[in-house]
C-alpha cells in the first residue's frame, strides 16, 4: 500500500561498466548518492537509492575475452567486486540493477516496442569514429592527434562502416529545447547545463541503437542479426531497478511507485546520454521525465580523469582499510566542491581528516567529557537548554544550523554543510578555551562550569546528528558517548523518521540527566605510511 502522506525520493548512481574492479571515482558518485539517500531518510522521506552494473557491449565482451572467460562469468565475478566495496564503504542502496538480468530483457523490449511504435526507429548506415571505452561514436573534431579518445588517451577510436537501426533524435530537437528552458533545474550544476545548451543548439542528430557483428547484448526484437546498443540498454537499467522482486517485470509495473526518478547522479563523462538520448527517448516512450541530472566533475590523477580504461586509479578499499571507511567518506564530501575536479593527494586527505575529525571533533568531545567527570561529579550537567544564557554564542549558531545544513544537503553542497558544522564545531573549542571551566571550577563557579559543558556537549550532538549521512558510524559512536542509544545505520518508517529529524535537528535535545559512559576517543589520529 502507498501512504501518500510520505514524501518518496529516488536517486541513481550511474550503473558501472564492469570491465574492471571499481576505484575511487566509482565509488565517488556511490558515496555521494548514499549521503544524500541518509539525509532523505532521516527527514522521514521513503527513500529508494539504485545503483548496478552496465554489463553488455563491446567493451565488455573484449574484457572478457582478454581474461578466456565467458561474459557472464567474467561479469557475475566483477559484481562481487563492486558489492564488496559498497559494503566496505557503508553504502546503503536499496536497489542493485544489474543489465543482464532476465527481467530486464522485458523491460527493455517493452520499452523498444514503444518507441518502434511511434515510428522513431529506422534502418540505415551508420559510418564514423567509435571509442570502444566510451562505447560512442565521436566526432572527428573531437578526438585527439591519431584518433585517439580525449577520455581514454591509451584508446584509438574505431571507424566503422556497418548498417545499423537509428532512434530519430533530430525529432525531438525542440521538445528537448523547451524542457531545458522550463525546467531550468534539470541539468546541474549550471556550466553542465551550458554545455548540454550548446551541443544541442549545435543541431542534434539520430543516433545508432543497435550493433551488427556482437553477441554480447540483447538481440533486437524485430531483428536478432542485431543486438541493442549498450547505452539505449542500460540506462532502461534504472527503471528495470524500481521493479519489486516478485513483480512481473514489465514497464507498467516498474513506473507505479517510483517513477520519475528524483536524481540522476553521474560523472560529467556521461552527460549527454543522461541530459539529451535518454529525456528524447523517454518523450518518444511517452513517460515523464526525471527531475533532475547532476554531473559532477572528475577526480584526477595529474590532471587527467581517472579510470578503469586508463588504469591510472587509487584502489579505494586499500585508503578504506588504512583510514576506515568514514574517513574516505568525509574527506571526499567536504574536501571536493561538488560539481567541481579535484585532484586526489593523500598527504592532503590525512591533513583534513586529523584537523578536522580527530582534533576539532573527536578531541572536543573527548576533553568536555574528561572535565564533565572530572567537574560534574561524574553525571552529566544538570543543566537543561533553556537554563542557558541568551547570549552563549553556542546556541546562537546552533539554534539555526539545522536549517543552514538541511539546505546545504539540498542544494547538494556537501562542503557548504560540512563547513557551516564545523564553525560549530571550532566555535566549541574556542568558547571552552574562552571560559576555562577548570577556573571557574576553582571559583567555585558550579552553574556555569555546568552550563559551559552542556552548551560544548550539545554542539557536538547536533554536529554528529547533522553529520550523520556523511559519517554514519562516527556520528553513532559520539551520539553513544552521548549517552543515546541510537544507530545511524538503523531506520525507523518515514513518519517517525520525520518526527525524530524535527526534534534532533534542533538545539537543545541533550537532557539534564544524560548518563554519560566513560569517555573514549572516537577518531584516532591519522599517520602516512613510511615512505619505502
Ligand atoms: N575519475 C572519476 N571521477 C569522478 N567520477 C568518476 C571517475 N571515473 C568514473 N567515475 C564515475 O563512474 C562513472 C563512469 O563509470 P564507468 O564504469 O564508465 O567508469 P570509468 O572508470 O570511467 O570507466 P572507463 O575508464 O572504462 O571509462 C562516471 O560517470 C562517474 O559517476
Ligand atoms: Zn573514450
Amino acid at each position: 500500500m502507498l501512504d501518500s502522506s510520505v514524501p518518496t525520493f529516488s536517486v541513481t548512481t550511474p550503473l558501472y561498466y564492469v570491465n574492471d574492479v571499481p576505484h575511487l571515482g566509482s565509488a565517488y558518485t556511490t558515496v555521494v548518492a548514499d549521503t544524500l539517500a541518509r539525509f532523505k531518510r532521516l527527514q522521514g522521506y521513503d527513500v529508494l537509492m539504485i545503483t548496478g552494473t552496465d554489463e553488455h557491449g563491446q567493451k565488455i565482451q573484449r574484457t572478457a575475452e582478454a581474461q578466456e572467460l565467458d561474459p557472464q562469468t567474467h561479469c557475475d565475478r566483477t559484481v562481487v567486486k563492486f558489492k564488496e566495496l559498497w559494503r566496505s564503504l557503508n553504502i546503503l542502496y536499496d536497489r542493485f540493477s544489474r543489465t543482464t538480468d532476465p527481467r530486464h530483457l522485458a523491460i527493455v523490449k517493452d520499452f523498444f516496442q514503444r518507441v518502434w511504435d511511434k515510428g522513431d526507429i529506422y534502418l540505415a548506415q551508420q559510418q564514423g569514429w567509435y571509442c570502444v571505452a566510451c562505447e560512442e561514436f565521436k566526432e572527428k573534431r573531437d578526438l585527439l592527434e591519431d584518433n585517439h579518445c580525449p577520455l581514454h588517451p591509451n584508446r584509438k577510436a574505431e571507424w566503422r562502416d556497418e548498417e545499423n537501426y537509428f532512434f530519430r533524435l533530430s525529432r525531438y530537437q525542440h521538445p528537448l529545447e523547451e524542457l531545458y528552458a522550463q525546467r531550468p533545474e534539470f541539468i546541474q550544476p549550471s556550466s553542465r547545463r551550458n554545455e548540454v545548451l550548446n551541443f544541442v543548439a549545435q543541431g542534434l542528430q539520430d543516433f545508432s541503437i543497435s550493433r551488427v557483428n556482437l553477441d554480447w547484448g540483447f538481440p533486437l526484437p524485430n531483428d536478432p542479426n542485431h543486438t541493442i546498443y549498450v547505452w539505449f540498454d542500460a540506462l532502461l537499467g534504472y527503471v528495470t531497478a524500481l521493479l519489486d522482486e516478485d513483480e512481473e517485470p514489465n514497464l507498467t509495473n516498474a513506473l507505479v511507485k517510483w517513477w520519475p526518478i528524483n536524481l540522476h547522479l553521474i560523472g560529467k563523462d556521461i552527460l549527454r546520454f543522461h541530459a539529451v538520448y535518454w529525456p528524447a527517448m523517454l518523450m518518444s516512450a511517452e513517460l515523464a521525465i526525471p527531475a533532475q541530472v547532476f554531473g559532477h566533475g572528475f577526480l584526477t590523477k595529474d590532471g587527467q580523469k581517472m579510470g578503469k580504461s586508463l588504469g591510472n586509479t587509487v584502489d579505494p578499499l586499500d585508503l578504506i582499510n588504512r583510514y576506515g571507511e568514514d574517513a574516505f567518506r568525509y574527506y571526499f564530501l567536504k574536501e571536493i566542491e561538488f560539481g567541481k575536479d579535484g585532484d586526489f593527494n593523500e598527504q592532503r586527505f590525512v591533513n583534513v581528516l586529523n584537523a578536522d575529525l580527530a582534533n576539532d571533533l573527536g578531541n572536543l568531545l573527548n576533553r568536555t567529557l574528561g572535565m564533565v567527570k572530572k567537574y560534574c561529579q561524574g553525571q552529566g550537567p544538570q543543566v537543561m537548554a533553556t537554563d542557558l544564557a541568551p547570549d552563549n554564542p553556542l546556541k546562537a549558531l546552533g539554534s539555526h544550523l539545522g536549517e543552514e545544513v538541511s539546505s546545504a544537503y539540498e542544494r547538494l553542497s556537501f562542503t557548504d554543510a560540512c563547513e557551516a558544522i564545523f564553525t560549530l564545531v571550532r566555535a566549541g573549542n574556542k568558547y571552552i578555551d574562552d571560559m576555562a571551566p577548570w577556573k571557574l571550577f576553582k571559583q567555585g563557579s558550579q552553574k556555569e562550569v555546568e552550563d559551559v559543558l552542556y552548551s560544548v556537549l550539545e554542539s557536538i550532538r547536533l554536529s554528529a546528528y547533522l553529520l550523520s549521512p556523511i559519517v554514519p558510524r562516527l556520528s553513532t559512536k559520539i551520539y553513544q558517548q552521548l549517552g543515546f542509544t541510537w544507530d545511524f545505520d538503523q531506520w525507523r518508517s518515514p513518519l517517525e523518521q520525520a518526527e525524530e529529524f524535527n526534534r534532533h535537528q534542533s538545539w537543545g535535545q541533550l537532557g539534564a540527566n544524560q548518563n554519560l559512559p566513560p569517555a573514549q576517543p572516537i577518531f584516532t589520529k591519522l599517520e602516512l605510511p613510511a615512505e619505502e
